[in-house]
């Protein structure tokens, strides 16, 4: 119904690039990603009413890359309908979130949702949770599958056991895991059950059988992520029979109208996690999550300060520049 009202409206388009340096870069088993690049969109329409939204690929995760973004944008024309912004095609899904986030953006900032930590991969873990547990995160992410496995389930040791006993810890090995290597994660955390909430996408994308196969040989859930990281490949997991939990990145998943029609269509048990994005893609993925988190998983989109905090006025001057 939404979209029909809004089709006869033409919008003034303009964009800019943007790019934060992480403060600390975040390795995993992708690799070392030290600096986010993102493009940021404004829409004006007829009553002069702004909107923006945020564009911020993850081209390892199979979203278009910041250039076929960017490409993308230059070819729109300055004034652009709501047939234009639904066109976009389904390789595209970041800015397809991002033109139709702009469509619907709303006002709202507190939103009634928990939040998880991330926490760096390796030992610095140790020392990041309990200042996150005293900002009140009682739900914290490790990354696995970047060290040697038995360095890594050393330090699990320490971290699982210093955890206070309502905290929930989730382990994200970013597909790269072998299927021996997961297994004996797996036996690790059953033995945690009360605090392990999940080990997220433990093998690489191409293995979702085995991922099945674990899920129905151990206590402990398996979560996707990489496996799901866009609408086609979310109901092709569902259509498999994949009924563990779907790790949903907003920000590189395509068009949100499309993602509530399938979350109000099948009751998946979904997770919300950032795409590392500014204010604007938060803003867009966070009011998505308060409208389809219904299980009540804390989000992933923890402010863990990954980036040096912005000027109040960025936005106003990124439009200054060209
Ligand atoms: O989901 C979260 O808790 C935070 C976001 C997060 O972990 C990620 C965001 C983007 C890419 C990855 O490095 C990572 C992930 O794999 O989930
Ligand atoms: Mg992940």
């Amino acid at each position: 119904m939404f979209f029909i009202w809004k089709s006869f409206m033409v919008y003034q388009f303009s964009f800019r690039y943007f790019s934060q340096k992480f403060t600390n870069p975040i390795i995993t088993n992708h690799g070392v990603w030290e600096t986010r690049e993102c493009i940021i969109i404004r829409l004006i329409d007829a009553k002069n009413n702004v909107s923006w939204g945020e564009i911020s690929p993850i081209s390892w995760f199979g979203s278009e890359t910041i250039k076929q973004a960017l490409d993308f944008c230059y070819q729109l024309p300055k004034a652009i309908t709501q047939e234009i912004i639904l066109a976009i095609p389904d390789n595209l899904p970041a800015c397809q979130f991002a033109f139709e986030s702009a469509l619907v953006m709303e006002k709202a900032t507190n939103f009634n949702l928990t939040y998880s930590g991330l926490l760096s991969a390796g030992k610095l873990a140790l020392n990041q949770w309990g200042n996150l547990w005293e900002q009140g995160y009682k739900t914290f992410k490790w990354k696995i599958g970047v060290d040697e496995i038995n360095q890594e389930l050393e330090i699990f040791d320490l971290l699982i056991s210093s955890l206070p006993t309502s905290a929930k810890l989730r382990l994200d090995a970013n597909g790269g895991l072998t299927y021996q290597e997961a297994e004996l994660w797996l036996k690790k955390c059953d033995q945690f059950s009360s605090k392990i909430e999940f080990i997220e996408q433990p093998l690489p994308v191409d293995k979702f059988r085995e991922m099945q196969e674990l899920s129905n040989s151990y206590f402990t859930t398996i979560a996707l992520d990489e496996s799901i990281a866009n609408l086609h490949q979310l109901e092709l997991c569902f259509q498999q029979g994949w009924r563990g939990i779907f790790v949903i990145k907003p920000g590189i998943f395509g068009s949100p109208f499309r993602l509530k029609e399938f979350c109000k269509k099948h009751q998946i048990d979904v997770v919300f996690s950032s795409v590392f994005e500014t204010e604007i893609g938060r803003q867009a993925a966070l009011q998505l999550a308060a409208e389809l988190s219904g299980n009540n998983r804390a989000v992933g989109f923890g402010i863990n300060h990954f980036f040096q905090p912005q000027e109040s006025n960025w936005l106003e001057s990124l439009w200054k520049t060209f």
